[in-house]
């Protein structure tokens, strides 16, 4: 959908410190509520403590930031309640079958078991997983998986989903297979905050920063971003930015 204008995300001047250390500097931008938020950067540009902020898992050392118009400080636990999260490292139990994995999740996040049955067979039919309803979801291929876990992140129609990299270790068309289940998502309402390595996924995006060395380096929609760096190629843009960076080397 095209994003309001209601705020999903405030964030001015968040940053994080470690000792001497600045691992997050300053960052200052917005996500619309239904935008798809591209968050880019280099290994070690401060994506994932940035990330751990704004999902209440982490203090910030100073400046400001609100998640679903709750304050990253003081609201951490209903931040939690009012999101989704989803990474490549930590999404399903490989040991449960896809139904028992739909049911495991939309029990913590405090469905009733009628809506969970409702929300079962929506999945498995959208999905197409019907012949692997029972089967465990470590013999699933890893697109499928991948889809399943953002799905049963999204089980309780939270305000906003952070997305961590989902979509690691498949090929483009699988990719976009993935990619439409976030435009769905999106179409109800739902902020999708994303991190990705991959240009094809920067360019679904409605808008993305690019974060160096703990900075948000640019900030705009992918043509945008193209036009300003005299290119038709995301990489480009990205290398023109993340060149300088000093961490990650
Ligand atoms: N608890 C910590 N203590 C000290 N330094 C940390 C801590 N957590 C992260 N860092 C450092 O902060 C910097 C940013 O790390 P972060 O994991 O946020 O980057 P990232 O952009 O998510 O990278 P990647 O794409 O590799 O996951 C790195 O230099 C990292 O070593």
């Amino acid at each position: 959908m095209e994003p309001s204008s209601a705020k999903a995300i405030v964030c001015h001047e968040l940053t994080k410190q470690f000792g001497d250390f600045r691992a997050v500097d300053r960052i200052t931008f917005d996500v619309a509520q239904g935008e798809i938020f591209g968050f880019l950067g280099a290994n070690g540009a401060g994506k994932t403590t940035a990330m751990r902020m704004l999902c209440g898992l982490s203090y910030p050392t100073s400046g400001q930031a609100t998640v679903a118009g709750f304050d990253v400080y003081r609201q951490q636990e209903q931040i939690k309640r009012n999101i989704g999260y989803m990474s490549q490292k930590f999404s399903l139990y490989e040991n449960l079958t896809t139904l028992e994995n739909i049911e495991f999740f939309g029990g913590i996040y405090g469905l009733t078991n009628q809506q969970l049955k409702a929300k079962s067979d929506e999945l498995v039919t959208t999905l197409g997983l019907q012949s692997e309803a029972k089967k465990l979801v470590g013999s699933l291929p890893l697109g499928w998986k991948q889809k399943l876990a953002f799905s049963v992140a999204i089980i309780h129609e939270p305000k906003i989903v952070f997305l961590d990299e989902p979509t690691g270790g498949v090929d483009p068309v699988t990719r976009r297979q993935f990619w439409d289940l976030i435009y769905a998502a999106s179409d109800r309402g739902i902020t999708n905050f994303v991190t990705t390595h991959y240009m094809d996924e920067a360019e679904y995006c409605n808008r993305i920063s690019i974060m160096v060395d703990g900075r948000v380096e640019a900030l705009d929609s992918p043509a945008n971003l193209k036009r300003a760096h005299h290119t038709d190629s995301m990489d480009d843009v990205f290398y023109q930015l993340a060149r300088g960076a000093k961490r990650g080397e």
